[in-house]
């Protein structure tokens, strides 16, 4: 289960952000081995207090230990062939990453895995770095001997449009009947910088592509809008920014809102910090808005179930030689892209991992 992680503890912030400065799949800096570290010393206290003000930490690690064994147990049922299946989590910026996952399946002999990725739409910067530090695992040796394939997008899937949807539905349900159908639903997923945008990443396409199926799936109930939330620095990113478009609305009279997190399957700080703590804050008491946020998925049964049998297909695929290692999608590299490793990786895996 590949995915970035968040610091589980308020002081492993500093060595969170250190890597995620650090990774040149996500960003490239000047100096970045110098820049790195004092961006991550100098960002440090502001976003260990946001982890402090959620709790002291970041609940991805255990909500994505509790999906992985609620799949596998799930898996053995609808794919016994391949049973025994166990999860293992291979996080980008925090612990376990990806040398403790390699550790684990060492010490368990695995010699088949798939890499599926737990970002349900494909950015080059989110899915596109966990599977480049994989191939680069892959091939230095601390993973070798396993078989890959990989599952590397699904914002489409029904299970996971089924449990957004559900979630939408209950935020929706706690407005009065009368005023219900005209609440505005308001899907917000983590922006990218717009020269990522503009070199081909498919993520601004696919997060559209899951919020129309959602739409699809309540039968167009309600007004909509996505929106883009948490961007970073100086340069321009994709919006409409989230709290921008709150304000907006609130001068246009529709004040009544459910903020939907549709980017990210747990918890993080951006659902509790920035959409709880910061904005429906706001609105609420500044711009005098009704708003509600639909839960992220975390224990849903529904999104688990999902996760089960996204994992059971792709196994009856692959075994039955339908499918290759990586999909059709995943071969094209984007138009602009510059980074030679994401071609090598791509190609590594096409063959299984050798
Ligand atoms: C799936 C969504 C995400 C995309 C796409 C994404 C791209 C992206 N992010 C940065 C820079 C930062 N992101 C940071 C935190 C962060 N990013 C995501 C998701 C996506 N990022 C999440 C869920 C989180 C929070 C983790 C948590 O536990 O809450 C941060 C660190 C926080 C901060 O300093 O503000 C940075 C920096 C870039 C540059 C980028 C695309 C190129
Ligand atoms: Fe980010
Ligand atoms: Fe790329």
């Amino acid at each position: 289960m590949l995915n970035m992680g968040g610091p589980s503890t308020v002081p492993e912030t500093h060595d969170f952000l250190k890597s995620l400065f650090l990774d040149r799949d996500l960003m490239q800096l000047p100096f970045q081995s110098l820049l790195a570290p004092w961006i991550a010393r100098r960002r440090s206290p502001m976003i260990e207090q946001q982890y402090e003000a959620i709790g002291g930490g970041s609940p991805i690690l255990r909500w994505t230990e509790h999906q992985g064994a609620g799949m596998a147990a799930l898996l053995d049922e609808l794919h016994p062939t391949t049973a025994p299946h166990k999860a293992y989590i291979a996080f980008r910026y925090a612990r376990p990453l990806t040398d403790e996952c390699a550790t684990r399946m060492r010490a368990d002999g695995v010699k088949r895995a798939v890499a599926f990725t737990q970002y349900p739409q494909y950015s080059c910067s989110t899915t596109g770095s966990s599977l480049n530090e994989l191939y680069r695992k892959g091939i230095d040796g601390t993973l070798s001997g396993i078989e890959w394939s990989v599952i590397d997008r699904w914002g489409t899937h029904p299970g996971f449009i089924e449990a957004v949807a559900q979630n939408v539905e209950r935020a929706l349900q706690k407005f009065n009947p009368s005023v219900r159908s005209d609440t505005v639903l308001l899907f917000s997923a983590h922006s990218l910088p717009m020269s990522v945008v503009n070199r081909g990443d498919p993520y601004v396409s696919e997060v559209a592509g899951t919020v129309q199926a959602v739409m699809q799936r309540l039968g167009y109930s309600n007004p909509w809008r996505l929106v883009w939330q948490s961007q970073v620095g100086p340069r321009p990113w994709m919006g409409p920014k989230t709290d921008a478009a709150l304000k907006g609305l609130a001068k246009l009279g529709r004040k009544r809102v459910v903020l939907v997190p549709i980017a990210f399957t747990s918890d993080h700080i951006e659902t509790l910090f920035e959409l709880d703590h910061e904005y429906c804050a706001e609105a609420r008491e500044s711009l005098g808005m009704e708003v509600q946020r639909a839960e992220s998925l975390n224990d849903s049964p529904v999104f688990i179930r999902a996760l089960a049998d996204m994992a059971a297909q792709h196994l009856k695929d692959y075994s039955a030689g339908k499918i290759s290692p990586t999909s059709v999608q995943m071969g094209l590299r984007c138009p602009g892209c510059e980074n030679a490793t994401c071609g090598k990786q791509k190609a590594w895996f096409a063959k299984g991992g050798e």
